[in-house]
């Protein structure tokens, strides 16, 4: 996927915006300036939605200390999760031993390039550790806010590496602030690192309860976080009671010969330690299997002697789970596995259902490269159109911070394609994304298969119109901003050029998600639609 292509940009967007309007920012506004700056800059040149932070942990399990290189499978895993932030990254690792200490290595910018240096890897060296990358949703994209987080509490050092966006954020903050606690960041995920650190109000006469203090957090905010928290030798994973965020568990296998004999005397046998991943596309990276997801409330606990499901916190009323419908439209990796099924699957089926629900007489179907691909081979598998490539993506295109020049900006360019003539000219197309997010990308696309000799454009879009905003760890443009508010499937068809537009339908969309779940029967499992139709899973702060 390309979007593991952008620089990391939020720091230096922020900077350019202050430049650009003359303005210095102060930092200390940066909660609410960050999301607001990010959107208006981001409506300039912008193009899709903003990933969702990755987390990565493992423990070696066996005796300690163990072979297994944990610290590079967890640089690894992120390398994996790259798509999900590439702002900044960071690990801590533990030797679990007595002294529990940590060893911490953080900095901005791509995984690849913090720990180039081999000297890092090996000063992390560990038993266990927890990684993230970040796609900043609240609090500045700098080296502060960059996680895991770690503080010291009253029985020692905790670790915290938090992907979503709490949606009660303001009354949390008062809490810890009521408590005496001084934040010194803007970012939610150190408000549920100092809500962890807190004594409960009973106390903890046989030392800390860390399961009953997430429980208790739990209880507090239902929604967005998939967490890790690392505490001397153990890992606690958990997701919201709404399973907003994904989370998953994978087995690390051993390197060495599998004996079938040993295979068969025990399934643990050849696991040399526990992952746990916001996906599992990063488990093949790293030689591990994919063993099931955490489910929505879960709290599992991983040691050296394996996992453990401590307990599922319910949700507050008999409401469903509200999973992020976008994993699978967009954010997640199409080679991952969400509640059961594999996400390019999913994509499959809504260009399937895309072409049931808005057929057209065309000659070929193809696709925006890369998220659409999917959906494309499936619209053009039920409509029985050959599917051709018309495009060709340059995917060393990142975002420029210079802006192109009157007469560039005049022709409206397509810098991220090039048009491949051969195979379309005098054709009619079906062009397929998986969204429209501001419209950036349609319009030159357009313009560039027209002009280069297609006979008509079709747009067909495998997602419904994106309306609203996402307060749960997605950077979405104000309501403004998306081109869905401002112009109808019609008049976008006549804005950006093409014959037609249209757009799958929110039933389309949950249809093509839930038809592969396993236990798709069950009421409570549900997805969140909030962007799509404006009813949040939550009632919001
Ligand atoms: O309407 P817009 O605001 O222009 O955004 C929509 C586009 O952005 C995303 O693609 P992206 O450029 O992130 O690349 P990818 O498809 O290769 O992942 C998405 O897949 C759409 O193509
Ligand atoms: N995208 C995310 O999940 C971000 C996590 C957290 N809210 C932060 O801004 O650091
Ligand atoms: S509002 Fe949209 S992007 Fe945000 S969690 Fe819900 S489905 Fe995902
Ligand atoms: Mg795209």
């Amino acid at each position: 996927m390309t979007r593991t292509m952008r620089p990391f940009i939020s720091f230096r967007r922020v900077q350019y915006f202050e430049w650009k309007l003359g303005i210095k920012v102060q930092s200390s506004s940066s909660e609410i300036s960050n999301r607001e700056m990010a959107s208006k800059f981001d409506s300039d040149q912008d193009s899709g939605l903003h990933e969702a932070c990755g987390v990565f942990g493992c423990v070696a399990t066996g005796e300690w200390p163990t072979q297994l290189d944990v610290a590079n499978i967890i640089q690894l895993g992120l390398v994996g999760l790259q798509h999900r932030g590439q702002e900044s990254a960071g690990i801590v690792t533990s030797q679990g031993d007595s002294k529990y200490q940590f060893r911490t290595h953080k900095g901005m910018g791509y995984v690849g390039q913090i720990f180039q240096d081999e000297h890092i890897i090996r000063k992390l060296k560990g038993n266990l550790g927890i990684g993230h990358n970040r796609y900043s949703t609240a609090g500045n994209s700098e080296l502060t806010n960059c996680q895991p987080f770690v503080v010291e509490t009253l029985h020692g050092l905790i670790a915290v590496a938090h992907n979503g966006e709490l949606v009660n954020a303001n009354s949390l903050k008062q809490k810890v602030l009521k408590h005496g606690v001084g934040l010194s960041t803007g970012s939610d995920s150190e408000l549920i690192t100092q809500l962890l650190a807190l004594t409960p109000p009973d106390g903890e006469p046989n030392g800390p309860d860390w399961p009953a203090r997430i429980q208790q957090l739990m209880k507090e905010t239902y929604t967005a976080y998939s967490l890790l928290v690392m505490y001397k030798d153990t890992i606690y994973a958990l997701r919201d009671p709404y399973g907003n965020r994904p989370m998953c568990l994978g087995k690390v296998m051993s390197a060495g010969p599998i004996s079938s004999e040993n295979k068969h005397n025990s399934e643990d046998v050849d696991i040399e330690g526990w992952a746990v991943s916001s996906e599992s596309c990063s488990f093949q990276a790293i030689g591990a299997e994919y063993y099931r997801e955490v489910l929505p409330g879960e709290i599992v606990q991983l040691t050296r002697h394996g996992v453990k499901s401590i307990c599922i916190v319910p949700r507050p009323t008999e409401s469903p789970s509200a999973f992020c419908i976008f994993e699978y439209v967009y954010f997640a990796r199409p080679d991952s596995i969400l509640e059961g099924q594999m996400v390019y699957t999913v994509r499959q089926r809504c260009g399937k259902q895309l072409a049931l629900e808005a057929p057209v007489e065309a000659d070929i179907v193809s696709t925006v490269p890369e998220s659409a691909t999917p959906a494309a081979l499936g619209f053009a598998q039920q409509a029985g159109i050959p599917y051709v490539e018309v495009l060709c993506k340059n995917r060393y295109i990142g975002r420029t911070f210079i802006q192109p020049t009157k007469r560039l900006r005049q022709l409206g360019v397509a810098k991220k394609f090039g048009a491949l003539t051969e195979n379309f000219k005098g054709k009619r197309i079906v062009i397929v994304d998986d969204s429209i997010v501001r419209g950036n990308t349609m319009g030159p696309i357009v313009r560039l298969l027209k002009s280069a000799g297609a006979k008509e454009v079709h747009i067909r879009i495998a997602s419904p119109p994106i309306k609203h905003p996402c307060y749960m760890g997605i950077n979405i443009p104000t309501k403004d901003e998306l081109i869905a508010n401002k112009l109808s499937a019609d008049k976008l068809a006549h804005y950006l050029g093409a014959n037609s537009v249209v757009y799958l339908t929110v039933d389309g969309l949950e249809k093509a998600t839930k038809q592969g779940i396993e236990k798709k029967s069950e009421k409570k499992v549900g997805h969140c639609v909030a962007c799509l139709t404006g009813e949040y899973p939550v009632k919001l702060d």
